[in-house]
């Protein structure tokens, strides 16, 4: 079945935004079209998921917002942080991933300590104060909720760690900087039933701090943990509103037939 793709239908979420895309396009290889034009704001202190079939740009956008595409695409649009747009030529791209926190749908720590992943970033930002770190360590890892499982180990390899752990570990790294805003592109995909769940929780209590945007497949996932969702299809936003509109009253009917399953 086809679907028309002019047609979208967009609730943005009322009061302040913590991040707004404007026109937000993507390029590969500068011809081949993986984004269309996405306008999104997403609210402070929220999870969003971005949900849509393989392919539908998903990563493209979020892998965008931190300017982790910039080598591989052309980007154009407005990606709005504090009065910014962060996809000018003129914002500092380290300034801007220390904002946005980045983790990857593979758990992949550092092959060093479970303290020297946490204090690479630091450091690399010029904090030498052995008090300074050490908090950080200990507030990072418990904010991902690993400290009770590794604060008697933590000069150990990080590669020791499970799967799950070594997730969490990752979370743990990206909010070391305490980033405003913190990117997840299935980061539960790779993970046992357990250990997703132990990834949602965290994610639902960081919300607290951060917020969140999400890449997920597991529709259950969005359902138990984000507030907003997005569903995008073959690279554009077709429908964003609160999840559990989203999901229970779609506006249109390819969302409708996304999340019946009829498709993706
Ligand atoms: N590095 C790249 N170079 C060229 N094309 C790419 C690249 N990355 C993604 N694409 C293309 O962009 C489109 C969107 O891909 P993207 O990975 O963003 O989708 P997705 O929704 O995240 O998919 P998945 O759920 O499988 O991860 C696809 O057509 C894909 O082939």
């Amino acid at each position: 079945m086809s679907y028309a793709l002019d047609e979208s239908y967009l609730v943005e979420p009322t009061g302040d935004a913590a991040l707004t895309t404007e026109n937000l396009a993507v390029y590969y290889g500068g011809v081949h079209q993986a984004l269309f034009d996405a306008n999104l704001k997403f609210a402070p202190h929220t999870i969003t998921a971005l949900i849509g079939a393989s392919g539908s740009g998903k990563s493209t956008f979020l892998r965008s917002l931190n300017r982790m595409n910039d080598k591989l695409a052309k980007v154009t649009g407005k990606i709005m942080y504090q009065g910014v747009d962060l996809n000018s030529a003129a914002a500092n791209v380290y300034a801007v991933r220390s904002q946005l926190g980045m983790v990857f749908q593979r758990p992949n720590p550092f092959a060093k300590s479970i303290r020297a992943n946490i204090e690479f970033a630091l450091k690399a930002h010029g904090i030498k104060d052995k008090q300074h770190l050490a908090a950080s360590v200990e507030s990072s890892l418990k904010g991902a909720a690993l400290w009770d499982e590794v604060k008697d180990v933590l000069d150990d390899s990080a590669m020791a760690l499970s799967g799950g752990q070594q997730q969490r570990l990752c979370i743990a790294r990206a909010i070391a900087m305490q980033p405003e805003i913190l990117l997840l592109d299935e980061p539960a995909s790779a993970l046992d039933p357990l250990s997703t769940s132990k990834i949602e929780e965290t994610l639902v209590e960081l919300a607290k701090q951060f917020t969140i945007i999400i890449v997920t497949h597991n529709m259950q996932q969005a359902t138990r943990i984000s507030q907003y969702c997005a569903f995008f299809h073959l690279g554009h936003v077709m429908e964003y509103d609160q999840t559990d509109r989203l999901f229970t009253q779609p506006h249109l009917a390819i969302t409708n037939d996304y999340v019946t399953g009829s498709f993706g």
